[in-house]
């Protein structure tokens, strides 16, 4: 995986290190990895990253270059000195890598020295807010392709090395393979691709550069058909070369649709190559395609059979970033809290556990609750704002999300594949009832407060009021 140092954090955190280590180097803080809203619009997040994330805990070192730099930054010795040992040797809970989660409770909590945990806000946030945003654009992706396959074609439009965890986090999200060799390489996840424009036109003719193509893949050829003219040109140079395949005993793999009405095409090409006794060969699109241009294209029956999609799923457009956030709830044991005029975006203190509610039939009941950790069974959940209104958890199995995956510093789980994950996410969001997957207005799902924690959150707002 691509190395990180510790320096891969913002300045801030360094600069309030060095004063935590004069005053105060023995704190312990407790500190809440959460977002705000569910990116898209939608109704669901599914949560990656944190592999990674555990992998760059457990190596996050100041190199010499490090201290070197901040030298010039006005840091004193003794704080450098640290710096030079500097070991993250906290403790992390977290929900399962792959699940699905939704605003406003906690999805990691991590415990341990103030000065560690704060130094590594930046990577952590840097880690999961991108690649649980492209998780969750690839899932809706998948929802809209169904059972087709689906190839991430973004590394050229990703935002520069972004494209190395979006290649991984498309795989969660339900990818079937990416065109990025080297997030391929480093995460096992299928490699494929087909051919560009360039190598067509760098031909006289089109036939030829068929010709040549198809004799170095044998078994998977794709044949980019539209440099010229799709039905005229492209189509009928692609059945000759199927056919010549044919005698030597390969099969030509698919044609790539990369412009156009990719329906009215598929459905012109799917009849032409069915005319021809080619119905084996696949039918690929591309060109700037999204969920909603996949469901679509669906919707029309277009015979696609594979969708490439390159710069909406690594880009996660139209949303930039996922709001997550990190934030302080404990400090030396005391519940700390972060207020807001906007009464959602008050932080919820303490250490705390957060249980999904399951119903008869073992799916999602569509509610989180979210306790104290010290809390041994919560049998109400009560709604965070309003007093009025709460609900009796007795006829719930109650699952715990947040488990331990390190402690001192190491991790205490063990090594997830991406392929694992990515079928804990699909199995996951098979307990999520349609309802929240809709992408218009989706359902609401729902976080209540124990009476311990709410009672707990009230206090400390009133202690606080100006
Ligand atoms: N049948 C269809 N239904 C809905 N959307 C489609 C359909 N066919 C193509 N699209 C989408 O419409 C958009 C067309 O974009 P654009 O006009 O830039 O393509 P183009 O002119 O065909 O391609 P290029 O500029 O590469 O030659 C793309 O996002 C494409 O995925
Ligand atoms: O449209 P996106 O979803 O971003 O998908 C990736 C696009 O990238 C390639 O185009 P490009 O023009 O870069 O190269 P090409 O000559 O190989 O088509 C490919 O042909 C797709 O159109
Ligand atoms: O393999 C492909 O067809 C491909 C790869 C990257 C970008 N566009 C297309």
């Amino acid at each position: 995986m691509l190395d990180f140092s510790a320096s891969y954090t913002d300045l801030y955190q360094l600069t309030m290190a060095q004063v935590y280590f004069k005053t105060k180097p023995k704190s312990v803080a407790v500190f809440d990895y959460y977002f705000r809203n569910n990116p898209f619009n939608g109704g669901y997040t599914i949560f990656a990253g944190l592999e990674n994330i555990l992998h760059i805990l457990e190596n996050l070192r100041f190199t010499k270059e490090d201290i070197s730099f901040l030298k010039m930054h006005d840091f004193e010795a003794d704080f450098l000195e640290y710096l030079t040992d500097f070991k993250f040797n906290g403790s992390i809970f977290s929900v399962k890598e792959g699940d699905v989660v939704f605003p406003n409770r906690p999805i990691l909590q991590v415990t341990g020295n103030i000065m560690e945990v704060q130094i590594i806000e930046t990577v952590l946030l840097n880690i999961l807010n991108f690649q649980t945003l492209i998780a969750t654009k690839a899932s809706r992706i998948r929802h809209s392709a169904g059972a087709r396959i689906l190839i991430d074609m973004g590394l050229r439009r990703a935002h520069a090395t972004g494209g190395y965890f979006a290649t991984r986090a498309a795989a969660i999200g339900g990818f079937s393979s990416s065109s990025n060799v080297i997030a391929a390489r480093d995460f096992d996840i299928a490699a494929s691709g087909t051919m560009a424009h360039s190598f067509i036109q760098s031909y006289t003719n089109e036939l030829q550069a068929f010709r040549d193509f198809a004799k170095t893949r044998p078994k998977n050829c794709v044949l980019l058909v539209d440099t010229y003219n799709t039905l005229k040109s492209g189509l009928p140079n692609a059945i000759t070369v199927a056919k010549e395949m044919e005698k030597r005993g390969d099969k030509l793999l698919g044609v790539r649709l990369d412009s156009g009405d990719l329906a009215y095409l598929a459905k012109a090409t799917r009849k032409l190559l069915d005319a021809e006794g080619l119905a084996y060969v696949k039918i690929v699109a591309s060109n700037q395609l999204n969920e909603y241009v996949i469901k679509s294209l669906n919707e029309q029956n277009a015979p696609i059979d594979i969708f490439g999609v390159g710069t909406n799923l690594v880009t996660g457009k139209p949303d930039a970033a996922l709001d997550g956030v990190y934030k302080l709830s404990e400090y030396n044991g005391k519940a700390r809290i972060k207020l807001s005029e906007n009464i959602i975006k008050i932080s919820l203190p303490s250490k705390k556990q957060v249980y999904r509610m399951i119903d008869d039939h073992g799916m999602f009941y569509g509610a989180d609750v979210v306790g104290l950790a010290s809390e041994e069974t919560i049998s109400q959940m009560l709604h965070p704002f309003d007093s009025n209104k709460s609900l009796d958890l007795q006829n719930f199995t109650h699952e715990v999300l947040l488990k331990e995956v390190m402690t001192n510093g190491n991790r205490t789980i063990e090594k997830q594949t991406v392929a694992e994950i990515a079928k804990y996410a699909q199995t996951r969001l098979s307990l999520l009832p349609e309802e929240y997957k809709r992408f218009q207005n989706p359902h609401i799902y729902k976080i209540g407060l124990s009476e311990k924690l709410k009672n707990t959150r009230d206090r400390l707002v009133t202690e606080h009021k100006f």
